[in-house]
């Protein structure tokens, strides 16, 4: 069967999948009110845009600028030296006088490479131009000598004139730029401490667990953390700041504590709350599984409680009375990243200013069968330019994804070997190849644009090649 490409990869109402669907029930956990989809538009709906604010220099670095950086006086602000040598007025020989005083014709007085021009000053003679020497009457006097000119120094020479770089009201930095290091070393030369950066969402972390072991070989019954190693890149990868990172274990007070402790510790930025807490595992419904209960005595909302999913189907975004949203990952390790990736990724994408997260799509090189009801996220490898299901992909497993070019999005009626399939980028990873034009459905795409070769179109007779992939 070749099944029409479409973009929504669950069952369209009516279709052979749907049918299918509703002759199997659901299992028991599966609770989830939203589909992928709509659980990505959910959490991206959820957010409204961190307005914008001042930010320190030194932590503006890759912050998308939103005011204009203009000079705020003349740069340079006043004349000085570009040389070592002597400041001096008219033709020589010149009668040194002390630094900083008005010079009067054939005066000349020491400064320094950025020092002061003196009052009076027309032209600097550098140094090595320079002889001192005496008069008849041994009065110290200064000429040109070494390798000097005739003439030198002309009027103006090895004077940096105020104003040569900027004039006071010009645009340094255009509103809009991501901050590089340079833009920030120029913010200073312009006299700036703070510029205004569009908001950004500081996000917390508190990963629970007592059986979560951060060092050496976990025992039997431990585990050894997989969240603290990935988790603030990938929210930096995301658009967020880490704003610090907690460790509770499993106790519903722990939990209670750490939802209600909003300060994040963003070195040198202002004591604000946290946009969102992260937290890590304590989804599921048993007794060490606080997070809903936590939320609810905070008098919070929730906006997901499950998603039709799989992996990552118990995800919870919730919503706290002061505004911060609560995002639960499950405790398994590739479960919380799809989790992360569905509902994280447009809720710091929405708060971030950014679009929403794209979905592209890739020509699968192996059929998977139908799972009705739920969506299945499974970590791909290309080959050929087709997608292969990458090995060890288990729940609780991170290889798959470790060797992973991004993740198919496999609706519930599954796909046919060949079939497109939609598919996400991993903040980490490669994009999506797009199709070539001569596909059915391809966007239109101008390779200068991107500077990337065009995408091969996949073979017409689609080949197996999942058993050469670990
Ligand atoms: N009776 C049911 N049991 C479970 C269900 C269910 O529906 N009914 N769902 C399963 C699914 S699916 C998932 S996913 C997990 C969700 O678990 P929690 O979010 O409650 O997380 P925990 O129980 O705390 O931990 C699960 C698993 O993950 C390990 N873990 C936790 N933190 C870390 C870490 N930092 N690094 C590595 N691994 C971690 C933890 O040791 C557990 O093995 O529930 C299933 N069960
Ligand atoms: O959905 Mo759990 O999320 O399978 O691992």
């Amino acid at each position: 069967m070749t099944v029409e490409p479409h973009s929504d990869p669950e069952a369209p109402p009516g279709s052979d999948a749907e049918a299918h669907k509703t002759e199997q029930p659901h299992d028991a956990h599966h609770h989830a009110a939203h589909t992928w989809q709509e659980a990505r538009q959910a959490a991206f709906d959820a957010a409204t845009p961190i307005p914008p604010g001042p930010v320190a220099l030194r932590i503006a670095l890759g912050r998308r600028l939103d005011r204009d950086i203009v000079a705020l006086q003349d740069m340079p602000h006043y004349a000085s030296s570009a040389m070592d040598g002597w400041a001096v007025n008219g033709s020589g020989p010149w009668i040194p006088v002390e630094p900083g005083t008005r010079l009067a014709p054939h005066q000349a007085s020491p400064i320094a490479t950025g020092g002061l021009i003196p009052p009076g000053a027309k032209a600097v003679l550098r140094t090595e131009n320079a002889v001192l020497s005496t008069d008849d009457e041994g009065l110290p006097i200064l000429m040109t000598g070494g390798t000097a000119r005739p003439g030198e120094p002309r009027a103006g020479e090895h004077i940096r004139k105020a104003g040569e770089e900027a004039l006071e009201g010009d645009t340094l930095v255009k509103a809009g730029v991501e901050l590089n290091p340079a833009h920030l070393a120029l913010a200073a030369l312009a006299g700036y401490d703070e510029v205004q950066v569009q908001g950004k969402p500081v996000v917390r972390l508190v990963l629970t667990g007592s059986e979560v072991v951060e060092q050496g070989t976990p025992a039997p019954g431990q585990v050894r953390d997989t969240f603290g190693p990935q988790l603030p890149d990938v929210v930096a990868m995301l658009g967020g700041i880490t704003g610090g990172q907690q460790r509770i274990g499993d106790s519903y007070d722990e939990w209670l504590a750490a939802l209600e402790d909003v300060l994040p510790e963003v070195p040198g930025a202002p004591d604000l709350p946290a946009d969102v807490v992260i937290t890590t595992g304590g989804t599921g419904r048993s007794g060490t599984d606080h997070l809903r209960r936590a939320v609810a005595e905070l008098g919070g909302r929730l906006i997901i409680d499950g998603v039709a999913m799989r992996p990552g189907h118990p995800a919870v975004l919730a919503e706290l009375p002061d505004g911060r949203f609560v995002l639960g990952l499950p405790g398994n390790p590739l479960a919380a990243m799809m989790a992360l990736s569905t509902v994280g990724a447009p809720l710091l994408a929405a708060l971030g200013h950014r679009p929403m997260p794209p979905v592209e799509e890739v020509p699968c090189g192996t059929m998977v069968e139908p799972d009705p009801g739920r969506t299945r996220l499974m970590p791909f490898r290309l080959l050929y330019g087709m997608a292969s299901p990458a090995q060890h992909t288990g729940p609780g497993m991170m290889r798959g994804l470790a060797a992973a070019d991004g993740v198919l999005v496999v609706p519930p009626h599954g796909v046919q070997l060949g079939e497109l399939v939609p598919a996400f980028a991993l903040p980490w990873g490669p994009p999506i190849p797009r199709r070539g034009d001569g596909e059915a459905k391809a966007k239109p795409r101008s390779t200068a644009r991107t500077g990337q070769p065009k995408a091969k179109p996949a073979p017409s007779g689609p080949v197996d090649w999942s058993a050469l992939l670990g």
